[in-house]
């Protein structure tokens, strides 16, 4: 029989579930992704089926498997990680497995009212200092509270100890498991707003302030160990489950920014960036966030983060929403298309504004139209609004770190647009690096779940396979960067107004 060599990547994405499989030299074998519907019941609320969620995990991990015709070899598969949307919130029932209500998703603003009423309360300021984090609807933890509160007995069943919450690592770990095993790790758990990410635990007081019972948090583990086995009965041979992270810190790990000062930004349905500060836990006097990057063998390695709620987003948008473009990468030529922005700026704020606004129910805007403004202008205007807003980020976090980043690397669907890549370079005046692989997310949950398997030795090892792709340097004047931001800055305090 042949050595267990192959590592199973979970990737589940806001809008789409992926499985890939990886060889020991972080060659992926196949892929299968599948996207799933998204739910706005009312205005600013964002829900998904967790079944959906469940079924597409099982389906694409068949299909991986099935492509890459390890369907007699399952035993050669070594282990599988898991990398997940953070925050979004399920509640199950321990008995039957069955959620109580869809996960309220991390774009969710339903709570906002309730974030404010405890911002008034003046205990944001113990809340930042012990999770890293700011009281905005974000987190999971208003999202729990709002469950409970509103689902038919929902909280006498959670005080009875019947019920279990997690984020999307948990539900899957505990289905993949058969109901065996209820644990999250280090990184999930730092983005509820109930983890203390000084003492790596769940913080009593924090439990209190949301009224969260005990009863219903998963153990948290190191992001590389053994959560559990999955029930032979699905995959046909137990398979055991060796790494966990949140998607954001997963791809900080597959793009192996592992010294102090290196950043990484990825782009998805949003954009989030994240600063490696080492074991330095440094809290933001910026509106960033402090998180766990990664925990390993005891020992946690903390970021800033900027949390940017809608980049690729806004191209989906252009596409499903006012049908201006048939494919994502059209944007590309687009924006090539046209010499310049002609004063045409966009804010996403389709879902409020994140990092460093917190400005949750402010509205989306496209201003500067005149009729010489084209599709063209609107598309490039989207691409342009992203790399503004990693501007601001990248503003804010040279000022915590007390340090200029002179490099990000970049990935997630939209970075393999290269106009946008260059302009983000011109933008921030920095270089951009784009690996050769840009499915970083789900190499960084193969490296997890291969680290503690055997197959990659330590950080030092996975970080070998890391390989330069494209690298954009800044080619812009600096008089144009001014104005170019200066406009935007114009654009964002209108679109901050609309925060009633
Ligand atoms: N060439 C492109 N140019 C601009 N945006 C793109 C391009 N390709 C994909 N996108 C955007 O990237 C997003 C998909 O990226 P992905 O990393 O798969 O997201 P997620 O993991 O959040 O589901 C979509 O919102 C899509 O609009
Ligand atoms: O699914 P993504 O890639 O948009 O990432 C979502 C983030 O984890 C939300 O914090």
């Amino acid at each position: 029989m042949r050595k267990a060599q192959y590592i199973i990547a979970l990737d589940q994405g806001t809008t789409s579930t992926r499985s890939i499989i990886f060889t020991p030299t972080g060659q992926a074998l196949s892929v299968s992704r599948r996207e799933f519907p998204q739910h706005y019941p009312k205005l600013g609320w964002v829900e998904h089926n967790p079944e959906d969620i469940w079924n597409d995990a099982i389906f694409t991990i068949k299909t991986a498997i099935s492509e890459a015709k390890l369907d007699n070899k399952i035993s050669e598969i070594a282990a599988i990680g898991i990398t997940n949307q953070r925050e979004t919130v399920v509640l199950w029932d321990k008995a039957t497995g069955k959620p109580l209500y869809n996960a309220i998703v991390w774009q969710d603003r339903r709570t906002s009212e309730y974030c404010q009423k405890l911002k008034a309360t003046g205990i944001e300021q113990t809340i930042h200092e012990k999770t890293g984090l700011l009281l905005d609807p974000y987190f999971s933890a208003t999202k729990l509270a709002w469950l409970l509160d509103n689902v038919a007995n929902a909280r006498a069943r959670a005080e009875r100890g019947e019920l279990a919450f997690g984020t999307i690592d948990s539900f899957l770990l505990w289905r993949l498991t058969g109901g065996k095993v209820h644990a999250t790790d280090a990184t999930n758990a730092s983005r509820t707003l109930l983890f203390n990410i000084k003492t790596q635990s769940w913080d009593p007081e924090l439990l209190k302030i949301f009224n969260i019972p005990e009863s219903l948090l998963p153990e948290v583990k190191d992001n590389s160990t053994l959560f559990g086995t999955t029930n032979s009965e699905l995959f046909g041979h137990a398979i055991p489950i060796m790494g966990m992270a949140g998607d954001q810190q997963a791809a900080l790990i597959g793009q192996a920014c592992f010294e102090q000062g290196m950043t990484k930004a990825t782009y998805g349905t949003g954009c989030f960036m994240l600063l490696n500060t080492g074991d330095q836990m440094v809290i933001s006097q910026n509106r960033m966030l402090t998180t766990t990057a990664y925990r390993l063998n005891g020992k946690p390695t903390y970021a800033l983060e900027g949390s940017i709620f809608v980049a690729g987003a806004a191209i989906k948008w252009l596409r499903d929403g006012i049908g201006l473009i048939t494919h994502a990468s059209q944007t590309n030529d687009m924006a090539t298309q046209v010499e310049n922005n002609h004063e045409v700026y966009m804010v996403p704020a389709f879902v409020g504004l994140g990092a460093p606004h917190w400005a949750p129910n402010a509205k989306a805007l496209i201003t500067g139209l005149t009729f010489n403004a084209t599709a063209a202008h609107v598309a490039r205007a989207a691409l342009e609004s992203i790399a503004y807003q990693t501007y601001d980020l990248g503003k804010a976090m040279k000022k915590d770190s007390n340090s200029d980043i002179m490099t990000i690397r970049v990935d997630g669907g939209m970075s393999a647009n290269d106009w946008f890549c260059q302009f983000l370079a011109d933008i921030m005046n920095i270089t951009v690096e784009r690996p050769s692989y840009i499915e970083t997310t789900a190499m960084g949950a193969a490296y997890l779940a291969g680290m503690a398997s055997g197959i990659w030795n330590d950080l030092s090892d996975v970080s070998q396979h890391w390989a330069q792709g494209s690298t954009f340097r800044s080619n812009m004047k600096e008089d144009e960067r001014t104005k170019k931001i200066k406009g935007w800055n114009f654009a964002l305090k209108q679109a901050l107004l609309t925060d009633d």
